[in-house]
């Protein structure tokens, strides 16, 4: 089984009242839109696998580096997500938010960064469990859940069938 992260940036938007924006107070997350491999063409979060002895908190950091240059600190633990394909575990997923971070959002060979207001992230262009998952880790929430996908690899081409999820749970083991 694959073990991989994902990481969504925070920040707060704030209009500029001197150019008489009048739009409310918002958040928004940092998404990329993968430009290869799997998942491409679509939004998510930075990520990606974890390599041999990093930690799945190392990981994020790095994968957060490598695609789109920013420099996160302080994760916090919002998620554990488990794809099936077929019955068969395929790939877990340690989810994370951070509001602290250095750097600007640079694009990459792999990802392009875009800030988003949190109530415009656009799920009819990721992965159809995103929708189900990833408002409640925006607000603030923790989720842990299962999605069973369908049909054969690769994955981003399988049928997502069914799911299971509970949210407010809590995380024992640090990672
Ligand atoms: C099935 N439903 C899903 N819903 C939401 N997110 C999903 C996902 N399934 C995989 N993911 C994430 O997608 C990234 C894959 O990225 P990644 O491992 O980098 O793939 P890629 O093939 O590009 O690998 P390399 O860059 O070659 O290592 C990685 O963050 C992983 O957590």
């Amino acid at each position: 089984m694959i073990e991989a992260t994902l990481c969504f940036p925070l920040r707060e938007w704030t209009p500029d009242e001197r150019t008489g924006d009048d739009r409310e107070r918002t958040d928004e997350v940092l998404l990329i839109e993968k430009r290869r491999g799997l998942g491409e063409g679509w939004y998510n979060g930075p990520g990606g696998k974890l390599e041999n002895g990093e930690t799945p908190r190392e990981c994020a950091v790095r994968e957060t580096r490598e695609e789109v240059g920013l420099a996160v600190r302080n994760l916090e633990k919002a998620g554990e997500l488990t794809f099936t394909l077929d019955g068969d575990r395929h790939t877990f997923c340690h989810v994370y938010r951070t509001r602290s971070f250095d750097g600007e959002p640079t694009p990459s060979d792999e990802a392009r960064p875009e800030w988003v207001p949190i109530d415009e992230v656009p799920y009819d262009r990721m992965w159809e469990d995103d929708r189900l998952w990833l408002p409640a880790v925006l607000e603030g929430d923790t989720v842990a859940g299962e999605f069973r996908f369908e049909g054969g690899e690769p994955l981003d081409e399988a049928d997502f069938a069914d799911h299971d999820l509970e949210r407010d749970v809590s995380f024992e083991d640090r990672s």
